[in-house]
């Protein structure tokens, strides 16, 4: 096998194929598929993946490569080929696909620059050039082109004076320490002792030391454990009793904390009915997603825990993933606790270097379960026994730039290569997952009742057009005040959340609670402040805002929005002998300071902590008997057919802070249309209710699950040529549809300009498209030219969560 096929880091669409290279001599048998290498591609060095060898090739003339970049292989070959499911299913470069599955830290970043070529004489060329370099022979590129012109440079590159050269560098370097070991054998370290002299103490303690260790330890460790010198050690060295090495360490970003040990604990029935089916999947090895659905505080991470169990009695590795903001230190001391050292961690909180060791460490096949956010279902390992997705409805399981691949997708796919279960777990399903359950594609497995049999806390909804009737302008309603000033003197602690998207964004009026909707999407309209018009970014329908009621006749319909930073200033002046802690991005935007306020609040340093989404989910604190949620609507009314499902999912999740003990809970929820339905049931924590009723709407307007959609968005510095790109694509694509399909557009985007950039977009809904994909394809070809010369951007999201 002296040919290797490799797909080089260029996203373009007519290089998104595997190039034939030649292997040279001295590399045969060390390229392997899945490596990175470096080659020759026009004038440049790049990387590139090695996607197979073989012995013949098409092309007559190939190119050797130029060497490797990794020893082992960063891609097995289970992930070489969801590469290229990844391609197909998101229609991604596939040099993007296998880029996404590596750490950022492996990541290349090339570095250009300029370069005297070797034959050059510096003092014999032109003076702009001699300026250039100043004398070096290498300038980086940014400061050639700053101080001349691409002409001029590209006439002395022809003349063979200059060449650009392309230095790739990986972005991180193993942390490595100083160790001790011993260079002999322990009967001779005996003997040496023996024979120092009785007043060199330390010297002979650090050989006692050997006498008992057999591997290498680390310098500082040493040092500290024996109070000793470094010259001390070195004379050890001297005499040949000691060596030095260095070791590879790993950066644990967990190191100074001790996990307490926990034990599995005796199931509850519920628990033991939902987990009696998983384990039997992982027992033969059979492929099954399972939907566990378990109300807040069920339980839900002991099931998840004892599976992973039974996994790791087979041999056998976990993932377990985890929304990016519940990766507190809560939740990963249940699974360090449980497991060890068996356990990565992956989150976005970790440095370069720190995501780097962990994934080592699962390459390596060091650990054995992987707790991470999103990009942690590409975990290298190769014996998967299960696959946990907990709150799987959360929206950051999709990815928004390309690969736009949601991990539940992934995980999916990857069961089937490793034949293993796959759990989604939430206490409000999302509602593809949930019909997919009622279909009978995923199992069901419910948890209907709180650990203990607590009750769910007990629901008030508060309607706050009432409390301006009865002339309370404060963002407090009388009865949140009055229960927020009983925990203040009972002690208990208290959670305030405000919902923070969709800050500012819609026009309500504080009377009566109306939204402008619009006509044809039942959507609310976006207000735009700079022209004072409302849009529907579905249909393109636009309005200008009202300056009266037009349900009521109110003066007081307005765009709607207040910030945590306010509610804090006036919960300082109504009650300034609460304790508050404020959550946001504000105030946890440095490391570590998250974890710290969730520290000071479990610790009773503060009577209420006060936040935005980061809340809502994960907190378990025993002492939280009441939850008030400040404005539940806010989401509500996004331009998003969503958002009904994500409020009702929000409102649960939030109600489910209060009570998970001893005590029991009690939420407030305050709210301009206490008759949504999906504020009403979230009131009652029905989700079964909630569900039955948002298929109808969904269905009524076309919307997934009912319907799959796909949106194509282009953008172009012109308003003209954006227009006509989107009219051309959507007739196009409307050509290749069946007449049971729909296409929306063109239509300007929600966000109709960024960056100088108009937007336009289609919106596909469909129910079985077998041949979309390719027609997609085939469009993106199309354009290829124009994308790459024209300044014309086009983006393709199949199942869209975002459809700004
Ligand atoms: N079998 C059990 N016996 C006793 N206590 C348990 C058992 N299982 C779980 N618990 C405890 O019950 C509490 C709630 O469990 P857990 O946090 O796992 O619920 P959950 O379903 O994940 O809730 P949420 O969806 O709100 O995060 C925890 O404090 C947990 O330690
Ligand atoms: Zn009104
Ligand atoms: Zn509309």
């Amino acid at each position: 096998m002296n040919i290797a096929s490799i797909v080089v880091d260029v996203p373009a669409r007519q290089i998104d194929k595997p190039f034939d290279y030649l292997i040279p001599d001295h590399l045969i048998g060390v390229i392997q598929p899945g490596m990175r290498v470096i080659v020759p591609f026009g004038p440049r060095k790049i990387q590139g993946f090695v996607t197979g060898l073989k012995e013949t090739s098409d092309y007559k003339q190939l190119k050797a490569l130029i060497e490797p970049m990794d020893l082992t292989p960063v891609l097995n070959n289970e992930l070489l080929a969801l590469g290229d499911w990844l391609t197909e299913t998101t229609l991604c470069y596939k040099i993007s696909a296998y880029q996404v599955m590596i750490p950022p830290a492996l990541k290349a970043k090339y570095e250009k620059k300029l370069k005297l070529s070797s034959t050059a004489n510096l003092e014999e060329l032109p003076f702009d050039i001699q300026s250039i370099f100043n004398n070096q022979d290498t300038v980086s590129w940014e400061e050639a082109v700053k101080l001349s012109s691409l002409s001029f440079l590209q006439k002395e590159a022809a003349e063979g004076n200059i060449e650009i050269q392309y230095i790739v560098k990986d972005r991180v370097k193993k942390k490595k320490l100083k160790a001790i070991y011993s260079l002999l054998s322990k009967e001779q370290l005996s003997f040496e002792k023996e024979n120092l002299p009785a007043h060199v103490v330390k010297q002979k303690k650090v050989i006692d030391f050997f006498l008992h260790s057999d591997s290498p330890v680390e310098m500082r460790e040493l040092l500290s454990a024996l109070g000793v010198t470094t010259s001390v050690i070195k004379g050890l060295i001297q005499k040949k009793i000691l060596a030095e090495m260095e070791i590879e360490v790993y950066r644990d970003p967990y190191e100074d904390r001790n996990f307490t040990r926990t034990e599995p604990l005796p199931l509850t029935e519920d628990q033991e009915n939902s987990i009696r089916p998983i384990l039997a999947s992982i027992e033969e090895n059979k492929n099954e997603t399972f939907l566990l659905y378990g109300v807040t505080g069920s339980g839900k991470t002991e099931v998840y825990l004892q599976s992973i169990q039974k996994v790791l009695q087979d041999g056998k590795e976990a993932i377990v993933l985890v929304p990016e903001i519940s990766l507190t230190p809560q939740m990963v001391r249940r699974f360090k606790g449980r497991f060890g050292d068996q356990v990565a961690v992956l989150h976005s909180g970790l440095s370069v270097g720190e995501k780097y060791d962990e994934w080592r460490k699962i390459q390596r096949q060091e650990v054995k379960v992987v707790v991470g956010a999103r990009s942690a279902i590409f975990a290298p390992f190769q014996n998967l026994g299960i696959i946990i997705i907990d709150e799987e409805h959360e929206t950051s399981y999709k990815q928004e730039e390309n690969p736009k691949y949601h991990a539940r997708d992934v995980a999916i796919q990857r069961s089937i290569k490793h034949n293993c279960p796959v759990v989604l777990g939430s206490a409000t399903p999302s509602l593809d997952s949930y019909a997919r359950a009622q279909k009978g594609v995923y199992k069901l497995l419910a948890m209907p009742k709180r650990m203990n049999n607590q009750s769910l806390p007990a629901v008030e909804i508060i309607d706050m057009r009432e409390e301006l009737r009865d002339g309370n302008r404060s963002m407090f309603s009388r009865t949140l005040l009055e229960k927020i000033k009983d925990r203040l003197e009972k002690k208990e602690q208290i959670v305030l959340f405000l919902n923070k998207r969709g800050h500012s964004s819609f026009v309500m009026c504080r009377d009566c609670g109306y939204v402008v909707n619009c006509h044809n999407c039942d959507i609310s309209l976006t207000y735009h402040r700079f022209n004072q018009l409302m849009k529907c970014h579905y249909c393109g329908y636009e309005a200008a805002a009202p300056k009266h009621c037009p349900e009521c006749n109110s003066e007081h319909i307005r765009y709607f929005g207040t910030g945590t930073q306010k509610v804090e200033e006036e919960l300082s002046k109504i009650l300034p002998e609460a304790k508050v802690i404020r959550m946001d991005v504000d105030t946890t935007s440095r490391k570590g300071s998250h974890e710290k306020l969730l520290d000071q609040f479990q610790e009773g340093q503060a009577d209420i902590l006060l936040g935005t989404q980061m809340i809502a989910k994960g907190l378990d604190f025993p002492n939280i008997t009441l939850v008030g949620v400040l404005s539940a609507d806010t989401m509500l009314h996004l331009p998003d057919f969503r958002s009904s499902e994500k409020t009702f999912q929000l409102l649960t999740q939030v109600s489910g802070r209060a009570g998970r003990h001893e005590l029991e809970g009690e939420v407030v929820i305050q709210t301009y249309t206490p008759e949504h339905y999906s504020v009403e049931l979230a009131g009652e924590q029905d989700y079964r209710k909630f569900y039955a009723q948002e298929m109808i709407v969904r269905k009524i307007h076309k919307y997934p699950p009912f319907y799959y959609i796909s949106l194509i968005t282009v953008s172009h510095e012109e308003l003209l040529k954006a227009v006509s790109v989107t009219e051309k694509i959507t007739a196009y694509i409307q050509s290749k549809l069946s007449k049971d399909s729909i296409c929306l557009g063109p239509v300007a985007s929600p966000i109709p300009r960024i960056n100088n950039r108009y937007r336009y977009q289609c919106l596909i809904k469909y129910k079985r498209e077998p041949e979309l994909n390719k027609s997609l394809k085939k469009m993106l070809d199309n354009y290829q030219q124009e994308i790459i010369s024209g300044g014309l951007q086009i983006s393709v999201d199949v199942n869209p969560f975002i459809l700004m």
